[in-house]
């Protein structure tokens, strides 16, 4: 990942103090997530043509007032078509080995097809970690930030080479959400092998594609357990992070990579177009708290709390976490770290960023009258 030192738009607490995120002019920002098997033939061979008409309708998206950040699987993909080795490696030196060698001739590609028309690209090599502390999470922004004003495409990846198991991303799904929520991105669209989120198994004839779904409308009953030949999450990450990233506010759309003019017939025609839309959320969160949502895998404890608190908590006024309302503290967190927050029945059910460290916090569990655990501006309910 490019690295850019925090700016003056943050606090001491590295917390943002002035938009960091601004769109030049009145341009929308999207953000495009390109999946391994667009990208790649039947064979497991890099689909080049395919590639070269993607990078077209991204073209034709900024020629058309759009801010484009790609998000592009096909490293691993694109590196296994280069080598033979000798000697059996494990799941894990094979990843290393191959979207090393494959991230070089993606980005190699996407350099040539983008300089056809003059346009500039920048890779954006990142992993779950470097989305872990907030002020790395600024240091991002503010790097892809700079790129956008700058005319600049930004590629993006996850750093394959180092980040492995516990460390990855579930995939490049649940990156490009991340990305989308912490740009400000006006719709993330996920490019797939399939037309949208059938209602059944999409191989079944009598089943069809979920045109349009509310932001806070679970898929997971239509989903089937199965992943296209090259991809690692599959539908019901692409789901999951759909519907998290529209509470966001922000549009999702999962359509067919595969299909001709795909983001242009999106674009101008998208009723026409096949495609699944997650209506985004009217209210979105601040973009602290989107931060927080998409920090759960880095919680350093949880707070369990009592039913009343657990009412308050999901009721719809802006309501912090008191010590009050607190049974159980565990883990061992500093303030200012993120944490979970269980209900009596042991559900997550939300996170937030702890106003003590975990000592303390045990100190005033059940206390009245002092500051939050977590206070509403740092709390998001599942
Ligand atoms: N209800 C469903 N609607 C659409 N696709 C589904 C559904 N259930 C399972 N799938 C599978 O999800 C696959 C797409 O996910 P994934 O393998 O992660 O692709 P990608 O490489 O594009 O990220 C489809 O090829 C399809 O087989
Ligand atoms: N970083 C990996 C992407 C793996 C992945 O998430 O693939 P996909 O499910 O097709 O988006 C690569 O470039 O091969």
């Amino acid at each position: 990942m490019m690295t850019t030192k925090c700016t003056e738009d943050m606090n001491s607490k590295g917390e943002q103090t002035s938009p960091a995120t601004e769109k030049v002019g009145e341009k929308k920002r999207v953000v495009v997530k390109v999946g391994s098997n667009v990208l790649t033939r039947d064979d497991g061979k890099l689909d080049v043509t395919r590639m070269s008409a993607i990078v077209d309708q991204v073209v034709w998206l900024k020629q058309h007032g759009y801010e484009v950040i790609l998000v592009s699987s096909g490293a691993m993909a694109c590196g296994r078509d280069e080598l033979k080795v000798t000697r059996k490696l494990d799941s894990v030196a094979q990843r290393q080995l191959y979207s090393a060698l494959g991230q070089v001739k993606l980005i190699g590609l996407y350099y040539d097809l983008f300089r056809e028309y003059d346009l500039h690209v920048g890779q954006v090599l990142t992993m779950k970690e470097s989305f872990s502390t907030r002020g790395e999470y600024l240091n991002q922004r503010a790097c892809m930030s700079v790129m956008l004003e700058n005319g600049v495409i930004p590629i993006v990846n996850e750093n394959d080479t180092v980040s492995v198991t516990e460390l990855m991303f579930t995939d490049n799904d649940e990156l490009s959400g991340l990305i989308a929520s912490m740009m400000d991105a006006d719709t993330l669209i996920i490019l797939s092998n399939v037309d949208g989120i059938f209602n059944g198994d999409p191989k079944d004839s009598q089943t069809r594609v979920i045109p349009m779904v509310n932001y806070d409308r679970d898929l997971g009953e239509y989903i089937q357990d199965t992943k296209s030949g090259f991809g690692r999450g599959g539908m019901l990450t692409k789901a999951n992070i759909a519907r998290k990233v529209a509470e966001e506010g922000i549009k999702v759309i999962i359509a067919n990579g595969k299909t001709t003019n795909i983001l242009v017939e999106l674009a101008t025609k998208p009723m026409e177009t096949m495609h699944t839309e997650f209506r985004p959320n009217p209210t979105p969160t601040s973009t602290l708290k989107k931060w927080i949502a998409h920090s759960e895998s880095f919680a350093k404890g949880r707070v369990v709390i009592n039913d009343k608190a657990a009412e308050a908590l999901k009721g719809h006024k802006a309501v912090s976490l008191l010590p009050v309302g607190v049974t159980a503290v565990e883990g061992d967190f500093e303030e200012g770290d993120i944490i979970n927050v269980i209900d009596q029945q042991g559900n997550n059910i939300g996170v937030g960023r702890s106003g003590y460290s975990a000592e303390e916090a045990r100190r005033r569990m059940g206390v009245h009258d002092v500051k939050p655990v977590i206070h509403y501006d740092y709390l998001y309910m599942e």
